[in-house]
């Protein structure tokens, strides 16, 4: 926990089971991830924009470890990359998102419980967004872990019913975590904004916004 941090923005619950907690990673972790998820991106299954059954492609890139994404499923190969068999989620991640569950719901029992098995990575550009949803294509209710790292952004935190408010804007930062669960769980939300040149380049990214989402889909 980064102490300087935790004072100015203490550890928020923004909604029943939805918890921001600022400053979560140290500047290590964050240079560490960096360099993991530049590797993840070069492939086999290359980040890549995602292409909307609408034909239009999402702003953000993206690259999968554990289950591959695409809309609306998952699969153990990246069928709308290159079909290749996507790299399993590393225990580091696993570890995370266990630590991350434990110390947003300040719950020792919670993180043991929780074992991700599919993770997103997402790259932001100055440009990108990403608009108001649902993670909906699970089938277990496990809560949902999410890392920044680099360009600071709003994360836009709905209501489980629809798109539109209310809502919950929180600028998220580099290292913040953010974790949604309980009631929480299937609420919209999205990203409007990010805000180009707000990182440190300490972390090695020179811009843009990372984001980690860490997810147990209960398929086998
Ligand atoms: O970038 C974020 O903070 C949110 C990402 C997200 O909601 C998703 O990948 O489903
Ligand atoms: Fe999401």
């Amino acid at each position: 926990m980064n102490e300087l941090f935790s004072i100015s923005r203490p550890r928020r619950e923004v909604a029943p089971g939805a918890v921001h907690v600022p400053g979560w990673l140290s500047l290590d972790e964050q240079r560490a991830l960096v360099e993991l998820c530049r590797e993840w991106a070069r492939g086999p299954a290359p980040m890549r924009h995602t292409v909307l059954p609408s034909g239009g492609q999402m702003s953000v890139r993206t690259v999968c470890l554990g289950w591959h994404w695409s809309p609306y499923r998952y699969s153990r190969t990246a069928v709308d990359v290159d079909d290749a068999p996507v790299p399993p989620v590393p225990d580091l991640l696993v570890g995370l998102g266990r630590r991350a569950v434990a110390d947003a719901y300040e719950d020792a029992a919670a993180g043991d419980g929780y074992t991700p098995d599919a993770t997103l990575i997402n790259f932001y550009d100055d440009d990108a967004r990403m608009g108001m949803h649902q993670d909906k294509d699970e089938r277990v209710a496990a809560p949902i872990v999410s890392l920044s790292i680099g360009d600071a952004c709003t994360f836009r935190f709905g209501n489980c019913e629809s798109r539109g408010r209310p809502y919950t804007d929180v600028r998220l930062e580099s290292g913040d975590l953010f974790v949604f669960g309980g009631p929480s769980r299937f609420a919209f939300h999205g990203v409007p904004v990010v805000f180009p040149g707000t990182g440190s380049a300490e972390v090695g990214l020179t811009r843009g916004r990372l984001n980690i989402t860490l997810r147990a889909t209960g398929l086998e």
